[in-house]
């Protein structure tokens, strides 16, 4: 049976073949913005002072249907922005997550921190997008690509000076990596198939990592249990977005998250719920 990951991935090969037939590659590399350097998403994460947080703008996703009706990506960007957040992931994958390239955009007017297009990349076209509307970074999906395309495109990224998130599921899809030609190595702890949230595989994943590799816990993280749970565990980073987008101020959120998860891992108690 089709995952949900299989029907995302085909809705994207055919809205990529239209896009290249409306805007060639050329046309894009005419922006602007991909004439910009680029910000380093693996040293934004690395830090002395704490956890980073990579905060998510996105309306909706498969799990959660509409998460933020009223959705302005630029100003949900300067409130994470407000907030401290060290980099910020924004959906452009228009059928299933309500994205566009016009929000990532909006997002680089609005904000100066390093910026992860959210999609799910299997041609070269969407990263030369990715690069002319402002992203800094994308994303690769270990399970949508087989490991010769994952090459092949995390050396066209670097060609574009677009750092790489990639993303695994489980242990095989770590051993199928070459991992000395990955610096930022996110664990996505939802089943593609069930959507069930299982920190457990990023604990297993983030021990066996070189130390050399920046950790990402991705998905699920709702409370300062399971963000100082994933950081006892090794990660540099979370990337957080339904928690945050369904809140009125997602800012807001995020400094409450960052703060909740500090005083868990002081190991003092958490104060209670206003
Ligand atoms: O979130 C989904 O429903 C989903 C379904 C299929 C493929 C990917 C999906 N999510 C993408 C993500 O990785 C999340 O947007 C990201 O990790 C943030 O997760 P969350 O904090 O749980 O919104």
């Amino acid at each position: 049976m089709a995952t949900i990951l299989d029907t995302i991935l085909d809705d994207t090969r055919r809205l990529v073949a239209e896009r290249k037939a409306v805007t060639p590659a050329a046309a894009l590399e005419r922006r602007p913005a991909f004439h910009a350097p680029t910000l380093s998403l693996a040293r934004a994460l690395r830090r002395p002072d704490g956890p980073a947080y990579i905060a998510e703008c996105k309306r909706a996703s498969p799990s959660e249907g509409v998460i933020r009706a009223e959705y302005d990506p630029a100003i949900v960007a300067r409130q994470y922005k407000q907030a401290a957040a060290a980099a910020l992931s924004v959906l452009t994958e228009p059928t299933h997550f309500q994205g566009s390239l016009d929000h990532l955009a909006a997002v680089r007017h609005a904000v100066d921190l390093p910026l992860l297009r959210k999609d799910f990349v299997v041609d070269a076209y969407q990263l030369v997008e990715a690069r002319a509307y402002g992203a800094d970074a994308v994303l690769l999906i270990a399970a949508a690509l087989d490991p010769a395309h994952l090459g092949d495109l995390l050396d066209a990224a670097r060609d574009l000076d677009l750092g790489v998130l990639v993303e695994v599921h489980d242990d095989a899809e770590v051993e199928a990596l070459d991992l000395d030609r990955v610096d930022v190595l996110g664990v996505n702890s939802r089943d593609l198939k069930t959507f069930e949230v299982d920190l457990g595989r990023a604990e297993r994943i983030f021990a066996r990592l070189p130390e050399r590799i920046v950790r990402v816990a991705e998905s699920g993280i709702r409370d300062a249990e399971a963000a100082a749970r994933l950081r006892r565990a090794g990660a540099d980073a979370f990337l957080v977005g339904t928690h945050f987008m369904r809140q009125p101020d997602p800012g807001r959120a995020l400094a409450a998250l960052r703060r909740e998860t500090a005083v868990a891992l002081a190991g003092q108690p958490l104060p209670a719920a206003p």
